[in-house]
């Protein structure tokens, strides 16, 4: 029945104070408080409604999309939101559209690359949206490969300008976010060329439509790549093609903060990093670290409620069946997915604070901790995301059928999702970057430099050094066991910074308590899981392996009668979450039912077709002797 809460026997079984732990989840009373008024804004208004995108065609989604996003903007502006509020809003209209990469790359670039004179140009029409930019760096030929990009910039004395340009097909813009049909600028990413040498990969401000017609500029050709994974998800989002034929620009249009050219035509190298071009990456790839901890948490509510709800065998006497959260293969499937969710807030919550250190220091132009940042960023955006890609469809399959309707959210969650496993760097690509920042702490060991921060540890492998032990093979030939080695730094980093979230002041009745179950599941899940590896190397027993298991099957039954609440922790409402299987009150099967006969394939109790195809059918004449 509608109002009656089906989960209240649940609820009222929680030995926590749910309200602190949202506190918590949310950051700091501050962030709950703007996070908990925009989710309601949002969920409340029908301009932003959502349960009608799986019935679209990609150029209604796509138009839909561009209505949300105008009438988002309009409710920014109308409501004086705040920077955080608004980006707020953006989170929980959840559409990947446009804005995503004008925020979330096109200023961030400008911000990390740009001379003080081009933030001061640039920024201002960006913040007003008079100007919408993109992200373009990845060609049709390479993505993960930078230095590979084929694009050229080349500046010409006699006019001060650069001539941006597409040699080859291999070198067309494919894939930027927002470039096929809005984006009115780009950041194009391509390679310097002064008197006739190279300079590397640079990132350069060009016009790609009017601002008066939207129409492409000269020499400008662009479009959109055709449709992605799934139906809706991410074709609500513009990916795009551009190709450049000599497009000229003023020389002040090449983003100048870490190379300079001079209208003389001299090419200067600041004295930062040259990586500094990929700051914007970098930057990214923590926000969607803190990303994966929302989309987990997502999945892992609708499938914990469900689990509650869903009840299935172990009728005793007639009485109700068990529900499907007490079986153990269903809490060992979850509670552990549960756990990254929290695992995943705190480390995402950390690299947030390690960003905006090396942020800090690059300002005084300290670079000592740059070569970590690169290698947190790029290690924990690999394993968050992998690890919630395949969360998510865990969460699918915990759900049994249901779990494959559009209407359990999870479908579209998943395949919205996936691509995060790619963009900002191939996960393998990213975790190579790992072990290569590895082996050069280790090549280093025994010398003056010692290893700090999150390799600290290291110093602990220093005697392997000393025996100079193993076979001396090639990177490459050992990069499948190198990758397993990144990986293991990374979930190290999660495991400590989730202990050390623990140290702090964590108020609430039995808040505290709980977290600590969660870390323990996380990280002797992670020993059951990786056992082999434990055993191999010695560092565990046997014994220790069985009593982990053991320890893991008794913090499941602690967390049992707190799983609803720790998911009610996430605070989201069920727009955002936009599941009938995870709705708060789990009223489920009513709602199953009644979202089925709003399909447009029941609006009419004879199939469209059925005159046309399946009556012939029906009645032919010719049967075959056998029927
Ligand atoms: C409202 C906010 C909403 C935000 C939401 C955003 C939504 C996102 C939607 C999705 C958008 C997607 C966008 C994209 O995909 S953009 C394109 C992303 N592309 C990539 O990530 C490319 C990956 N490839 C690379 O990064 C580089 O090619 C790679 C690092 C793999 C190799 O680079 P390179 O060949 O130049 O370098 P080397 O490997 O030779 O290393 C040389 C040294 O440089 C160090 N290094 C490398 N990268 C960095 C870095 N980023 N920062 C600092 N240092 C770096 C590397 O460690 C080497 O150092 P050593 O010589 O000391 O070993
Ligand atoms: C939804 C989506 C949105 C995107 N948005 C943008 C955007 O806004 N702007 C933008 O510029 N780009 C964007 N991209 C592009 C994205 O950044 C690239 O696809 C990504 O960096 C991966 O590069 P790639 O496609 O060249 O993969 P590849 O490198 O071709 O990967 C193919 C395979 O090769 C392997 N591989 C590659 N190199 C090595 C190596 N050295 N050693 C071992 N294995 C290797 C990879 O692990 C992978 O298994 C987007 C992509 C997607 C899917």
């Amino acid at each position: 029945m509608e109002g009656v809460d089906h989960l209240a026997h649940e609820r009222n079984k929680s030995e926590f104070d749910v309200d602190a732990m949202k506190i918590v989840w949310a950051g700091s009373p501050h962030a709950f408080d703007v996070s908990d008024r925009i989710s309601k804004l949002v969920a409340s208004d029908p301009g932003f409604r959502k349960d009608n995108r799986s019935t679209l065609s990609r150029k209604e989604l796509f138009k839909n999309t561009l209505r949300k996003a105008a009438y988002a903007w309009k409710t920014i502006v109308d409501l004086r939101l705040s920077e955080e509020e608004a980006a707020k809003l953006r989170f929980y209209v959840d559409e990947p559209a446009f804005t995503d990469l004008h925020w979330g790359m096109f200023i961030p670039a400008i911000k990390g690359q740009g001379t003080e004179e081009q933030q001061q140009k640039w920024l201002p029409l960006a913040y007003k949206m008079q100007i919408i930019g993109c992200y373009a760096q990845t060609e049709l030929g390479h993505g993960s490969n930078v230095q590979g990009l084929e694009t050229t910039a080349t500046f010409d004395p006699q006019t001060d300008e650069f001539i941006i340009h597409s040699p080859t097909l291999t070198s067309s813009k494919w894939w930027p976010g927002g470039l096929g049909k809005v984006a009115t600028h780009a950041i194009a990413y391509a390679r310097l060329i002064v008197g006739g040498r190279e300079h590397g990969v640079n990132g350069f401000i060009v016009q790609l439509r009017s601002l008066e017609d939207h129409s492409p500029l000269l020499g400008i050709t662009v479009g959109d790549i055709g449709m992605k994974f799934g139906n809706g998800a991410y074709n609500t989002m513009d990916n795009g093609v551009l190709r450049f034929d000599h497009v000229r620009i003023p020389r002040n249009q090449m983003l100048m903060r870490v190379s300079q050219v001079t209208c003389e035509g001299k090419y200067k190298q600041s004295d930062v990093p040259r990586q500094l071009v990929y700051g914007t990456m970098v930057y990214v790839r923590q926000t969607i670290v803190a990303d994966a901890s929302c989309a987990l948490s997502r999945a892992v509510c609708i499938a914990t409620r469900y689990s509650a709800v869903r009840r299935q065998f172990g009728s005793q006497n007639g009485g109700p069946e068990t529900q499907v959260i007490d079986y153990k293969t269903q809490q060992s499937r979850l509670f552990p997915l549960l756990a990254s969710a929290y695992a995943f807030r705190f480390i995402g919550e950390w690299l947030k604070w390690l960003y905006a250190d090396v942020t800090q220091r690059l300002q005084a132009n300290d670079f000592s901790t740059l070569p970590e940042a690169h290698a947190c960023t790029a290690g924990l955006k690999s394993l968050t995301t992998t690890a919630t890609a395949d969360g998510i469809e865990e969460c699918r399959k915990l759900c049994g059928g249901h779990g494959y309707l559009c209407s359990s959210g999870l479908p579209e969650l998943f395949a919205v999702y996936v691509p995060a496993c790619t963009y900002e760097g191939d996960n393998t690509v990213l975790l190579l970057q790992v072990a290569r920042f590895l082996m050069k702490t280790v090549s280093q060991l025994g010398s003056s430099k010692k290893p700090v921060g999150t390799i600290a540890y290291m110093t602990r492998v220093e005697h392997l050094m000393q025996c100079r032990c193993g076979v001396q093979r090639g990177f490459a030939e050992l990069s499948v066991d190198l990758v397993e080695a990144a990986v293991a730094h990374c979930q190290l980093i999660v495991v400590s910074k989730f202990i050390e979230k623990l140290q702090q002041e964590i108020p609430g009745k039995g808040v505290k308590q709980q977290l600590e179950v969660l870390c323990n599941i996380y990280a002797l899940f992670l020993l059951h899981k990786h056992q082999g590896d434990f055993l191999s190397t010695g560092c565990i027993t046997p014994k220790h392996a069985a009593l982990a298991n053991d320890e893991l099957r008794s913090l499941y039954s602690q967390v049992r009668p707190n799983a609803i609440a720790l998911v009610d922790a996430f605070n989201y409402t069920d727009h955002y979450l936009g599941s009938i299987l995870g709705c708060y009150d789990g009223n489920v099967y009513p709602k199953l039912y009644e979202a089925a006969w709003k399909d447009p394939l029941n609006e009419s109790v004879v199939p469209d077709g059925y005159h046309q195809y399946i009556r012939p059918l029906l009645k032919q004449e010719i049967r075959t002797a056998r029927l």
